[in-house]
């Protein structure tokens, strides 16, 4: 017997968990299938227990500066084991949430790695299940560069895994996963280094937030080697690694050389031709602005569309194609992939909503004004570690629209959220004047910029 679905999700990830549950909750009998783990990579191996990593790393640093406050601190040491025993165990709480939420939604889990056998059918452990739609949210993975001795590298999948702190490090890349794991790892006492190819991270950054990076980098690690192509990586007897750049740079007794130089969709083993759905030359499968592949009733979301990466873009275009497919009153539903914030978790968080400086002078030419400010937050001003935060405003026209928002520095990562709404409803510097300040924070930085 097969089974039959009117909505089917291949991958519980971010995006197909929640098309699943959204199409349930509209009264379609869904199912969704998923290979590894229930949450896919942001729950398992992204931004979760990233961002407990992220927050262990500011305990480090408040133990390190507590003395300035007044406390009498012997840090006697840190075991990376129980950081990880304790995050593992909050992620297998949140694979509980999710089952939960599939029973009281309607929604069959379905545990296999599935396969195309037509466009509406997938194999899942030998069994063919039919579905009216399917929602192709399979994601990706890191991609591993061709050089000789890249093998004893790891991913980021590999960096979670670790149940010991490296003593000395080597993250390649330069992208949001390089500069994060690096900065968690110095942070929590490996001698770190960041090897990217040109002359900074997160090059496609806003300038001045970047130049702030490279400060901070300077300051307090981890340590930044600009220009390197990696040659090749050696293995030595007693296990530590070096790694040669094509520039004669090489960095030695390294014991654990982390890979983050992007990622890749994970449509090579589904069988998308027994289906017909087209990839691109990168093998991601593009869509129109309704999630609609080139097969009728086949949709992808998520990574694997090879738009913004990011798992709230993940869930929300799985939502609204639910919505659109299954709620008679939403039949126009589509993301609105403009003005997507996003955070970087570097040690300070970086935060970003539109245009850099550069892309709005392409776009606008003259008619850009920046307004922009650099200071110590209150946070670091007790302490001896004098670091700037900078905060940035792009705006246009005669009513100065804010096009960009931009900023690095304490608690961006929590203040970026309210302004983005701000933006999106086409704010001005004006309306950024009228309100009123929040003090002391970082935050009112934004509101009385001159
Ligand atoms: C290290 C790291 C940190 C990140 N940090 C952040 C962050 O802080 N904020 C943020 O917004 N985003 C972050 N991201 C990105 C975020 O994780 C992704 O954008 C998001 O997970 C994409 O969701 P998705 O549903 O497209 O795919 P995924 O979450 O990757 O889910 C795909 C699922 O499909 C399953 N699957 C694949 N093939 C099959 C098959 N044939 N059959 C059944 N199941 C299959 C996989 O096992 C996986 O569980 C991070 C990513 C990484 C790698
Ligand atoms: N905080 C967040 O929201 C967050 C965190 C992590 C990941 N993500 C998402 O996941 C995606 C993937 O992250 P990522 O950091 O792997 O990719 P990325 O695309 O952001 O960055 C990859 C970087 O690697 C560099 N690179 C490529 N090939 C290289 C090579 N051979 N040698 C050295 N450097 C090379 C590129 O120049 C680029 O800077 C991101 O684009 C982002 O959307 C988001």
């Amino acid at each position: 017997m097969t089974r039959h679905y009117d909505y089917l999700a291949i991958g519980a990830g971010s995006g197909g968990i929640a098309s699943a549950n959204r199409a349930a909750i509209r009264g379609a009998k869904a199912a969704v299938v998923e290979a590894k783990a229930v949450g896919g990579t942001c729950v398992n191996v992204g931004c979760v227990p990233k961002k407990v990593m992220w927050y262990g790393a500011h305990i480090a640093e408040a133990i390190k500066y507590s003395s300035a406050y007044g406390f009498e601190i012997e840090q006697k040491g840190f075991d990376w084991s129980t950081l990880v025993k304790n995050r593992e165990a909050y992620i297998e709480r949140i694979h509980g949430g999710y089952k939960r939420g599939f029973e009281s939604n309607g929604v069959d889990y379905i545990e296999g790695f599935a396969r195309f056998v037509d466009a509406n059918t997938v194999e899942v452990n030998g069994e063919h299940i039919t579905a009216d739609h399917i929602t192709i949210a399979v994601g990706g993975r890191a991609i591993i560069p061709d050089v000789p001795g890249a093998e004893y590298g790891i991913d980021s999948d590999g960096f979670f895994a670790l149940t010991e702190r490296p003593n000395k490090s080597v993250v390649v890349g330069a992208g949001y996963i390089a500069v994060e794991i690096a900065g968690v790892l110095d942070a929590l006492g490996s001698d770190a280094h960041l090897l990217v190819r040109g002359d900074r991270p997160l090059r496609y950054f806003d300038h001045d937030i970047t130049d702030a990076l490279l400060e901070r980098l300077k300051q307090d690690g981890p340590e930044l080697h600009t220009g390197c192509i990696i040659e090749r990586v050696e293995k030595h007897s007693d296990g530590t690694l070096s790694v040669h750049c094509e520039n004669g740079q090489s960095i030695d007794g390294v014991d654990c050389l982390v890979w983050a130089i992007g990622r890749e969709p994970a449509t090579d083993k589904i069988n998308l031709e027994a289906a017909g759905v087209e990839v691109d030359e990168h093998g991601f499968i593009r869509t129109d602005k309704y999630q609609n592949t080139n097969v009728k009733g086949i949709y992808a979301v998520g990574d694997i569309t090879g738009e913004a990466q990011l798992t709230p873009v993940a869930i929300k275009a799985g939502r609204l194609l639910s919505e659109r497919l299954f709620n008679k009153d939403m039949p126009d539903a589509h993301m609105d992939y403009s003005l997507i914030p996003t955070i970087v978790f570097s040690h300070p968080a970086i935060g970003t909503v539109g245009l850099t400086e550069a892309e709005a002078r392409e776009v606008h030419g003259d008619d850009v004004k920046v307004y922009r400010s650099q200071f110590a937050a209150m946070y670091n001003a007790v302490t001896p570690h004098r670091a700037l935060s900078t905060f940035k405003l792009v705006c246009t026209g005669p009513t100065e629209r804010v096009i960009g928002i931009h900023g690095i520095g304490e608690g961006m990562d929590e203040i970026l959220q309210g302004f983005a709404v701000a933006m999106k409803m086409g704010a001005t510097k004006d309306d950024f004047d009228a309100t009123v300040a929040l003090h002391p924070t970082s935050a009112e930085e934004f509101v009385t910029l001159t």
